[in-house]
C-alpha cells in the first residue's frame, strides 16, 4: 500500500517533469512510458500477493459498473480467474476477438450515447478538443495511469489484474491511444430517459467513436461487458416498439423500468381510446370475479342471475346483456342501458349499477348491480293467492317512491317508457327500485321522433296505442296510474291482448275520448283510421270508490295519472305533493315494511326461519349409553332427529 503511494507519488513527480518540458519530445516521453509501466508491473506483483489490494485496481467505465447487475457481476467472478491457462486461450482467440470488435465497437458507441446526457457530450467532446492541445493530453495520460494505478477508487475482483496484464502486454497501443481514456470517464448515470434522449442523436454516431478498435484492454472490457451489453442491446431493441407489438418473452426481458413505461403507454392509450361517456367500462373486470349463486329470472334484453363477489362476498344481480343479436360491434340496446344506468343510477329508488364485467371470451358484458331481493309483479301475484294485499300506508309508501325516481329520471331528460310491475323491485327494507333501462331515452324539446311501439302493452298510453311519434315523460305517467292500481287490484288494470283490445279496454273503463278533453287526439294517426265504439265515461269510479279500495283523494290522483291528454296528465313533480300523500293513512316508513320470501333466494337461501320455528326444541332425552356413544361420536342428542340421522347401533360392536 505504502509503495503504491509512493510510486503514485513518483509518476506525479515524472508528470511534472514531463508537463514542465513539453518540447522534449517523443523520446523523452516514451521514457516515462516504459518507467511507468515498470511500476505497474511491481504494483501488479505486490497487488498479486495482496487480495485486498488487487480489488482496488479498475479501468471499468463508470457506466458499466453501474449498469451491471450483481448477478452478471457474480457470474464475471466465477468465469474470470487470474490463470495463466486463460492467458494462453485470450492469446489464441485474440485475432478473433478482434475480428468481433466492430460488433462491439458499435454496442459501446450505442452504450455510451444510452448513458450519457448531453452534457455529458458536450464535456466529452470538449475533452476531445483539449485532448489534442499538449498539457491537456499530458493530463489525460495521468489519469490512466494514475487509474490504473490508483488504489482504493472501488472493489474488483481478482480478474481484474487479467485486464491489467493486458495493458501490460500492448502499453504503447495504450499510450498511442489518441482518446482512450475519455470512453471511461463517462460520469452520465444509465437509465431510460437517457436512452431515448440519445436514440435521436445522429450527430454523434457521425463523429466517429474515439476509441481504439484494436485497443486490446477494450476489447477485455467489453468482453466483459459483453453479456451486459448484449441485454441493454435486447433492451434497447424493444425500447421503441410498441407493448402490443411485444411477444410475451419479449416482454419479459425488459427491465422492471422499461417494461413498466411500456405497459403505461399502452394503458393510456386504450383508455384514449374508449368512450368519454362510459366511465364504467373502463377497466372493466372479468364475470370470473364472480360466483354464480343462482338464476334469477330471464328477460327479453337478457339473463338475470344472482352472482358472489368473490373478493368481497358481496352479493349482486349479474345482468348478462344479450349480444347474439348484434352482427358488428356492441349492441346498442346494451349500451344505452347502461348509459342511462350510470347516468340516473344515482338515486335511492333507481336500482345502482356497481360495475360493468366482461365474459371470459370477450363476447358477453354483464351488469352488476345491487341485488334487490323481489319484483313487484312476482309479489303482487304472491299476495293475491295468498289473499293479502298491501295496506294503504305501503300503497302509498310505494307509489311515492316510484314517483321519486320517475321524477328524478325526468329531471335528468330521460324517459323509461318501460315502466311495469316487473320492472320495480322491493328490497327487503321496503325501498323500490326501478330496473330495466333497456327502453330509456334521453329526450329534449323540442321533442325528437321516436317509435310508438315502446312500453309493454298492459301500460302504454293511449297517444302510443294511437300511433304518436313524438311523445315525452307524460308517458310514464300513464304507466305509474296502470301500476297504482295494480298494487290495489292486485291484477292488471288493463290486461289486453293486442294493441286494438287494448285501446279498447282503456276505452271501455274510463269512457271512449273526446276532441273537447283531448283536443290534439284528432292529429293521432290511429285516431283518424279507426271508428271506436262510444263508450260511457268512467266505469273504474265503481270499481275502486264502491269496492273501497281507494278513497276519493286517492281516487282523483289516480284518475289524474289516466289522463287522456297527455298535456292534462299530471307531472311526477305534482304528483309528489298530491294530498293523497299526506292524508291519513300516511305512508308507511321502508323500515317498517313486512318482509316476505322472495322468489329470487327461495333455491339457494331459505327465508329466516319463522318464529315459532325458531323457539327452542324441547331437549332430546336419552339413555346414559347412547349419550356416552353421541359424546365420543361428538353428535348432539338434538341433531339426531331434525337431519333424519338415527342411531342404531349394537353396543356390542363398539
Ligand atoms: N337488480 C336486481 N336484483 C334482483 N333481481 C333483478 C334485478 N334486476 C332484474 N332482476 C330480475 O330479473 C328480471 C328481468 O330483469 P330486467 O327487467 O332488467 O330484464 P329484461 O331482459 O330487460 O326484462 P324485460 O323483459 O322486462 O325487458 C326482473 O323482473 C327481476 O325479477
Amino acid at each position: 500500500m505504502s509503495r503504491s503511494s509512493h510510486d503514485e507519488g513518483e509518476i506525479s513527480d515524472e508528470r511534472r517533469q514531463q508537463s514542465a518540458s513539453d518540447d522534449d519530445g517523443s523520446q523523452k516521453e516514451s521514457e516515462i512510458r516504459a518507467k511507468l509501466l515498470n511500476k505497474l508491473n511491481k504494483s501488479k506483483r505486490k497487488h498479486s500477493e495482496n487480495d485486498d489490494e488487487d480489488e482496488r485496481f479498475t479501468i471499468q467505465p463508470k457506466d458499466s459498473q453501474r449498469r451491471r447487475e450483481p448477478e452478471s457481476r457474480e457470474k464475471r467472478k466465477r468465469v474470470s480467474p487470474p490463470s495463466p491457462e486463460k492467458h494462453h486461450k485470450r492469446d489464441r482467440y485474440r485475432d478473433k476477438e478482434k475480428e468481433k470488435h466492430h460488433r462491439r465497437h458499435s454496442r459501446d458507441r450505442k452504450h455510451r450515447r444510452r448513458s450519457s446526457s448531453t452534457e455529458d457530450r458536450k464535456s466529452h467532446r470538449t475533452s476531445e478538443k483539449s485532448h489534442k492541445d499538449g498539457k491537456e493530453k499530458e493530463k489525460e495520460e495521468y489519469k490512466l495511469f494514475e487509474r490504473v494505478l490508483e488504489p482504493g477508487k472501488s472493489k474488483k475482483s481478482a480478474e481484474k489484474v487479467i485486464e491489467i496484464e493486458d495493458v501490460e502486454m500492448s502499453p504503447v497501443e495504450i499510450l498511442e491511444e489518441d482518446k482512450p481514456i475519455s470512453t471511461f470517464t463517462l460520469e452520465a448515470e444509465a437509465g431510460p430517459k437517457k436512452y431515448s434522449k440519445f436514440e435521436s442523436d445522429e450527430e454523434e454516431e457521425e463523429e466517429g467513436s474515439p476509441l481504439r478498435e484494436d485497443s486490446p484492454e477494450i476489447v477485455e472490457v467489453m468482453e466483459d461487458l459483453d453479456s451486459d451489453q448484449e441485454h441493454l442491446d435486447d433492451e434497447e431493441s424493444f425500447i421503441n416498439h410498441k407493448w402490443e407489438d411485444l411477444t410475451e418473452e419479449q416482454r419479459d426481458s425488459l427491465t422492471p423500468d422499461v417494461r413498466s413505461r411500456l405497459e403505461n403507454d399502452y394503458q393510456k392509450q386504450l383508455i384514449s381510446k374508449l368512450p368519454v361517456f362510459y366511465p364504467g367500462i373502463m377497466g372493466c373486470r372479468n364475470i370470473a370475479e364472480y360466483e354464480c349463486v343462482n338464476r334469477v329470472d330471464e328477460g327479453t334484453f337478457g339473463v338475470v342471475y344472482r352472482g358472489k363477489d368473490k373478493r368481497t362476498d358481496e352479493i349482486v344481480a349479474l345482468k348478462r346483456l344479450k349480444m347474439e343479436k348484434e352482427k358488428e360491434g356492441f349492441p346498442i340496446t346494451a349500451l344505452r342501458e347502461i348509459n342511462m344506468l350510470l347516468k340516473a343510477g344515482n338515486h335511492p329508488n333507481i336500482v345502482n349499477v356497481k360495475e360493468i364485467l366482461i365474459g371470459t371470451n370477450m363476447d358477453k358484458i354483464y351488469m352488476a348491480m345491487e341485488f334487490v331481493e323481489h319484483d313487484l309483479k312476482s309479489l303482487l301475484d304472491t299476495m293475491k293467492k295468498r289473499n293479502k294485499r298491501f295496506s294503504v300506508g305501503e300503497q302509498k309508501t310505494l307509489l311515492h317512491q316510484l314517483l321519486s325516481g320517475i321524477d328524478h329520471m325526468h329531471r335528468l331528460w330521460i324517459l323509461h317508457r318501460d315502466l311495469k310491475t316487473s320492472n320495480l323491485l322491493l328490497s327487503h327494507k321496503g325501498v323500490l327500485k326501478i330496473a330495466d333501462f333497456g327502453l330509456a331515452r334521453e329526450y329534449g324539446d323540442p321533442l325528437k321522433k321516436f317509435t310508438s311501439v315502446v312500453v309493454t302493452l298492459w301500460y302504454r298510453s293511449p297517444e302510443l296505442l294511437l300511433g304518436a311519434r313524438y311523445y315525452s315523460t307524460p308517458v310514464d305517467v300513464w304507466s305509474i296510474g296502470c301500476i297504482m292500481a295494480e298494487i290495489i287490484l292486485l291484477k292488471p288494470l288493463f290486461p289486453g291482448r293486442g294493441e286494438l283490445e287494448q285501446i279498447k279496454k282503456i276505452f271501455m273503463e274510463l269512457g271512449t275520448p273526446t276532441t273537447q278533453i283531448w283536443p290534439d287526439v284528432v292529429e293521432l294517426e290511429g285516431w283518424s283510421r279507426l271508428q271506436f265504439e262510444n263508450y260511457p265515461y268512467n266505469q273504474l269510479r265503481k270499481q275502486f270508490l264502491s269496492g273501497r279500495l281507494l278513497d276519493d283523494t286517492g281516487f282523483k290522483l289516480l284518475m289524474r295519472f289516466l289522463t287522456y291528454d297527455p298535456k292534462n296528465r299530471i307531472t311526477t313533480s305534482e304528483a309528489l305533493t298530491h294530498e293523497w300523500f299526506s292524508e291519513n293513512p300516511l305512508p308507511v316508513p321502508s323500515e317498517d315494511f313486512p318482509t316476505f320470501p322472495a322468489k329470487s333466494e327461495q333455491n339457494q337461501a331459505p327465508p329466516p326461519a319463522s318464529k315459532k320455528q325458531q323457539q327452542k326444541k324441547p331437549d332430546v332425552v336419552v339413555d346414559p349409553e347412547t349419550a356416552k356413544l353421541l359424546k365420543q361420536l361428538a353428535v348432539k342428542p338434538e341433531h339426531m332427529k331434525p337431519t333424519g340421522f338415527s342411531l342404531k347401533f349394537d353396543p356390542t360392536r363398539f
